[in-house]
């Protein structure tokens, strides 16, 4: 039978973030209870910058095993785990530590290897081969859920506009030194990774990605960082936006109205 086409995305667009955030929180529950029944286990990628906050409306939620989470982050800053800049910090400020999931089911770059780029990305994706690699040796780690932010300048991860790594097809996890945005060093998943979940969701909010996002939904042949995730089917890509972000973007993806998820 033929590869399937990836479905189009579905996209979810909220007038204001707290909806978004229940929303999510819903999505989120949903995706997590599918994965237990059906793999013992719920994989979580998280991203930084402005996910974390949007993640609140899972505290305290119903119906969770926060014991069988494991949690990675897509990309991570070459920085102490306790520094304003790690996005480590940044999720277990605004989420992971308001919730039971035990600490080494929560995986973090090795402190002890900051000053070696090389070797801290690929203890990082040792971490993942050791968690996935008990699945009949996966040829690439199948997250269950990963949730991805958008810069304005269209990043995701920290896979950047024209960045060489965007072309990365081996490593999954590469590291680079001229990020844009600062901090200027990243380890970060690579699409091989990221195209290989069961489910990826972009959560994007405010008027400041209104362009990036209608350029991402509608010039997918600009190989923006975003335009690239294409998880193989039945990999399914998800939008959650409010509608500052959501102004400009495209008619044509598959759902574009407020909705308590219910996929
Ligand atoms: O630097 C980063 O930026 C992206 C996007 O952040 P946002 O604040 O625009 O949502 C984030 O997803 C990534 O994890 C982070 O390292």
């Amino acid at each position: 039978m033929p590869p399937q086409p990836p479905a189009p995305p579905v996209f979810y667009s909220f007038p204001d973030t707290s909806k978004l955030v229940d929303s999510l929180a819903n999505f989120v529950v949903k995706a997590q209870k599918d994965a237990i029944e059906k793999r013992g286990k719920f994989t979580l990628a998280l991203s930084g910058g402005s996910l974390p906050n949007n993640l609140k409306g899972l505290i305290g939620q119903e119906g969770v095993q926060w014991d069988k989470w494991e949690i990675f982050f897509c990309d991570e800053r070459v920085v102490p785990l306790d520094h304003e800049d790690s996005n480590f910090r940044a999720c277990n400020d605004a989420f992971l530590s308001h919730v039971p999931i035990p600490r080494e089911q929560i995986h973090t770059i090795d402190e002890s290897l900051l000053d070696d780029l090389d070797e801290l990305s690929d203890e990082y994706e040792k971490q993942l081969i050791s968690l996935f690699a008990e699945k009949n040796a996966a040829r690439f780690p199948v997250f269950d859920l990963i949730l991805l932010g958008m810069g304005p300048d269209g990043h995701t991860c920290s896979l950047f506009p024209g960045h060489e790594l965007l072309l990365e097809t081996d490593r999954w996890v590469a590291y680079l030194e001229d990020s844009p945005k600062p901090p200027s060093k990243r380890i970060t998943f690579t699409y091989p990774v990221i195209n290989h979940a069961y489910r990826v969701a972009f959560v994007v909010a405010g008027e400041s990605k209104q362009d990036m996002l209608h350029a991402v939904l509608d010039q997918p042949e600009e190989g923006l960082p975003c335009s690239r995730v294409r998880p193989a089917a039945p990999g399914l890509v998800f939008w959650f936006a409010d509608d500052a972000a959501a102004k400009k973007a495209s008619t044509n993806v598959a759902c574009h109205i407020p909705c308590r998820c219910s996929n």
